[in-house]
């Protein structure tokens, strides 16, 4: 009997602990400054299959930029360039989206992202020709090398410069940070650790950002990218920021590939009540959030079988859209489609091989 009270105390004691710990970090981190980017306007890009008409992206960047969000991304889901056969078609030229944009925002600047390969040095000066101020590169996070040229020239145009590191969960700590010393080294400002297929779960977040910090310092800021597929967005961006990530990504309302990004309204929240400043209302960002965002969704960004999976099995959200494709094409499982893409550890570009997924799958249902 004694026995079992001590270990209760002792869990308690332990629990008491943490909870002590908890509030010292909290103590800690009290204070910071953050600068958010909402991504509904590329990231959403995805959910809504490229579709956006030049009314959403007024209505969007004008409540945004109301409620004092500093920074709006606004590009096709997989950058500029990325209407094509293989990502997608958009409805509207992404250069006249980020036209629009700039010409709606008083206050937040408006950035694009390119995908090397994917966009080119002439897409990059298009985007700042029609008011993009800042310039956003991504590669695969072992691939910065091929940023280098973008970065120059981005620098050279006078945009501010950010580079993401993509997929991040894919690689250690400390390959990361060699990664983001590539795209300093280049010209890159600020290194984001993407968590592109919300795979990763707190600490994993926490590590990644203070090796990047670490070796960038001084030099360049670190950034968060999201993605809610294990639920884990809200808590991985408050893991980040207190690892030192200064600029942080989210999507009013979750608009974004997958089970969509980081809720950027439910982060402004919690950092206000952590005392951290993000110069964002919450009142009228939440407002935004229902009002204006939501009606321009196709539908809710939600956890489900499919996107669980992509968390679970690591597969980068914007894959989403191609395997619901291809399974409904060929008539097998979606979910199966996206365990097979995480052990095949599929990244951007490779969307084809969905497809070869998903014929792999049919003839096994067939024989
Ligand atoms: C092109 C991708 O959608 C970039 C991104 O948002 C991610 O990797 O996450
Ligand atoms: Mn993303």
């Amino acid at each position: 009997m004694s026995n079992v009270t001590t270990t209760e105390t002792n869990v308690l004691a332990r629990r008491w602990a943490d909870v002590a710990a908890d509030n010292q970090r909290t103590e800690q981190t009290t204070g910071l400054d953050l600068r958010l980017t909402d991504t509904c306007l590329r990231d959403g890009s995805h959910h809504k299959r490229h579709q956006f008409v030049p009314q959403e992206v007024r209505d969007i960047v004008g409540a945004l930029d109301a409620s004092g969000i500093p920074v709006i991304e606004v590009t096709h889901g997989d950058g500029l360039g990325g209407s094509s056969f293989n990502y997608g078609f958009s409805k509207t030229p992404e250069q006249e989206l980020i036209k629009l944009a700039a010409e709606t925002a008083k206050r937040a600047k408006i950035a694009f992202l390119m995908l090397p390969g994917v966009g080119t040095k002439d897409d990059i000066r298009a985007a700042q020709d029609n008011g993009g101020q800042i310039c956003r590169i991504a590669t695969h996070c072992t691939e910065a090398d091929t940023s280098r040229q973008h970065f120059k020239l981005a620098r050279e145009l006078g945009l501010e410069t950010v580079g993401f590191l993509m997929m991040s969960h894919t690689q250690s700590p400390e390959t990361l940070a060699k990664q983001a010393r590539i795209m300093v080294d280049a010209g890159c400002q600020c290194v984001y650790v993407v968590d592109s297929a919300g795979a990763l779960i707190m600490e994993g977040v926490g590590d990644r950002v203070s090796a990047v910090l670490a070796e960038i310092d001084g030099e360049a800021t670190v950034g968060f990218h999201g993605h809610e597929n294990l639920g884990l967005g809200v808590a991985n961006t408050v893991v980040a920021a207190r690892a030192g990530a200064t600029q942080i990504d989210g999507s009013v309302r979750r608009f974004g590939a997958g089970a969509g990004n980081t809720p950027l309204e439910a982060f402004i929240g919690v950092s206000d009540k952590l005392g951290w400043s993000t110069g964002v209302d919450f009142l009228q960002i939440v407002d935004a959030a229902e009002d204006v965002v939501r009606p321009v969704m196709p539908e809710e960004c939600t956890l489900n079988r499919m996107t669980l999976m992509m968390g679970y099995a690591g597969v980068y959200s914007s894959f989403l859209k191609h395997a619901g494709n291809a399974a409904d094409r060929y008539g097998v499982s979606g979910a199966q489609i996206l365990l097979e893409a995480g052990a095949r550890k599929l990244i951007g570009g490779q969307e084809d091989q969905l497809i070869d997924i998903a014929l792999m799958l049919k003839a096994k249902q067939d024989a």
